[in-house]
């Protein structure tokens, strides 16, 4: 699929219909889309709501350390089996960690300020919204492999702006979630390590 961010950047030049692309410029712009990368990131936000809920009025602290270095370890191993550089793999979900955890902490921060805004029901951390953190962590190791090229080249920087622009746009993030997504890009291009 054609999003913004691949019709605004594409290869082939200013935007065209799809129809009148030529497939092999079509093809690459789509495959290698830093949307792919962006949407994961912003799925990834939208589940803090999820963990600040399972969180909050119990003892469960926001930073969980052991849980954040075995998501890094396990990151690292996978990176290496897809080809990737682990260090860099390892980067971009410190970078998720650190975002989930600004958007929990703003969410604990407004149900204290709104009760009435409070969540409703405490979903499991452990048997709900970890595993779906979980998926989220595979489709992105995959979405990195997919986009080493594009995140090695110098335009990376301005891709990225506009494939976070359009995934916080179909995502409809928030204040809160934009600024996570501000915090979620510092590592994806290569040069910017
Ligand atoms: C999401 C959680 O909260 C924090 C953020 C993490 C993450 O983004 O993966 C991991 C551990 C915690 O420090 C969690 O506890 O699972």
């Amino acid at each position: 699929m054609a999003t913004a961010a691949t019709l605004a950047l594409g290869p082939a030049g200013p935007a065209t219909a799809d129809t009148q692309r030529p497939a092999p410029a079509r093809q690459s712009a789509t495959a290698h889309g830093l949307a792919s990368v962006t949407d994961l990131f912003a799925q990834r936000l939208l589940l803090a709501d999820k963990v600040a809920a399972a969180k909050y009025g119990t003892d469960t602290p926001i930073d969980d350390p052991a849980r954040e270095a075995q998501i890094l370890a396990d990151v690292r191993t996978r990176a290496a089996g897809l080809g990737l550089d682990p260090d860099a793999a390892a980067a971009v979900l410190q970078d998720q960690i650190e975002a989930n955890k600004l958007v929990q902490r703003g969410l604990h921060a407004r149900w204290d300020a709104h009760p009435g805004e409070r969540p409703t029901e405490r979903p499991d951390l452990a048997e709900e919204v970890r595993p779906a953190l979980d998926r989220i962590t595979t489709g992105l190791l995959a979405a990195l492999a997919g986009t080493e090229r594009t995140r090695a080249v110098p335009s990376c920087g301005p891709r990225l702006a506009v494939a976070a622009g359009w995934s916080a746009y179909t995502h409809r993030l928030d204040a809160l979630h934009l600024e996570g997504l501000g915090r979620a890009l510092p590592s994806v291009c290569a040069g910017s390590r």
